[in-house]
């Protein structure tokens, strides 16, 4: 549904070119959601504003539902454009015009009759959860139903593709999770296929298919998410998966934590568990085998794309022999151990 074609963006300040894009290819099937995500700066608004043209790629091409944009008049493109929404991070409503209004707009410059206007308005708000805020301005609205405005407003026109700018980034994580099953519902109720762009990790596993990692303009690793989350190849593809997997050592163990063993005290593992570590009931075969018994003290287990990974923060009871043959034992099943310090 979406094909960029060894795309490269420069912009030129006076003399000086920068290199947005250089030489990106990726495709998105038709039905899928596909993420890139990059930190500041890689290129993500970049390559988002390629795909319907709001930037030009200096090289390159792109075919939107089998058509080649770089092909098309000003009049052909704006017609092909009607096809691909878009929704972005602060939602560029029109503050003078209610909800209803912000979302009718696109019909009626299309001339469409008041009846059908309506009808569609009223239905596209019910799927975006907001019929009862048809008369409220924007301002008198949530982040979180800003977007659903957003989202409605781009649905009137029957896009084939949705095209999300950040789209989450300044939400809450309460509205995030329900903006992107939004995202999701709409995904799969009208076959709509998404291209996301995020420099959030949570986003790329909640609801993508396919992800990209973008640095400094190039895409460095793609795949399936759960090849990438299960075999990531760059590092900056494991960065951002362990950034996703935030633990912090709770502050009372924190006080309490040493560098150096000590008779009164126990030692505290990071587990780290990838799409690599053999999925056994890890923590029940170590006390059996070798006498030991764990605590657990925080935990974030999660699966992206029917894997199971996470990270597990224990305090282990049992002699310093046995302890030692506990950590050799995670280790063999490819689970990442990491020694602390004791507590
Ligand atoms: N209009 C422009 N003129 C000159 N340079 C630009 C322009 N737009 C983007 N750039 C440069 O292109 C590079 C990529 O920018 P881009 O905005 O695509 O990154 P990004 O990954 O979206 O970053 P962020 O997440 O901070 O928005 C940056 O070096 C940026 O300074």
């Amino acid at each position: 549904m979406i094909e960029l074609r060894n795309i490269t963006k420069k912009f030129y300040q006076k003399t000086k070119a920068i290199t947005a894009l250089s030489d990106v290819s990726l495709t998105v099937p038709e039905g899928k959601i596909f993420g890139v995500i990059g930190a500041s700066g890689a290129g993500k608004s970049t390559l988002i504003r390629c795909v319907n043209l709001l930037e030009k790629p200096t090289s390159g091409e792109v075919i939107v539902a089998g058509q080649n944009l770089m092909n098309l008049s000003s009049k052909q493109l704006a017609k092909a454009r009607r096809h691909i929404g878009m929704i972005f991070q602060h939602f560029n409503l029109l503050s003078s015009r209610t909800v209803f209004e912000n979302v009718a707009f696109s019909l009626e410059l299309d001339h469409t009759p008041k009846q059908e206007i309506q009808k569609r308005v009223s239905d596209l708000l019910s799927l975006v959860g907001l019929d009862e805020k048809h008369h409220d301005y924007p301002v008198n609205l949530s982040g979180g139903q800003k977007q659903r405005v957003a989202i409605a407003r781009t649905l009137a026109s029957n896009p084939k593709v949705l095209l999300c700018d950040e789209a989450t980034s300044a939400l809450d994580p309460a509205t995030t999770k329900s903006i992107l099953s939004l995202l999701k519902d709409i995904n799969k109720r009208l076959n709509i296929t998404i291209l996301l762009i995020t420099h959030e990790m949570d986003v790329v596993k909640d609801i993508c298919d396919e992800v990209a990692v973008i640095s400094e303009g190039k895409l460095i690793e793609q795949g399936a998410v759960s090849e990438v989350f299960s075999h990531p190849k760059t590092t900056l593809a494991k960065e951002f998966i362990a950034s996703s997997l935030n633990l912090e050592i709770p502050i009372d163990y924190m006080e309490r934590l040493v560098a150096e063993p000590a008779t009164d005290k126990r030692p505290l593992l990071k587990l780290e568990f990838t799409g690599q570590s053999v999925d056994d009931p890890v923590l029940s075969e170590v006390a059996r085998h070798f006498q030991i018994d764990s605590n657990v003290i925080s935990a974030r287990m999660d699966y992206a794309g029917g894997v199971k990974f996470g990270v597990m923060l224990i305090e282990v009871f049992g002699t310093q022999e046995n302890s030692l043959r506990a950590i050799e034992f995670y280790k063999n099943k490819n689970i990442k151990v990491e020694v602390l310090g004791y507590v």
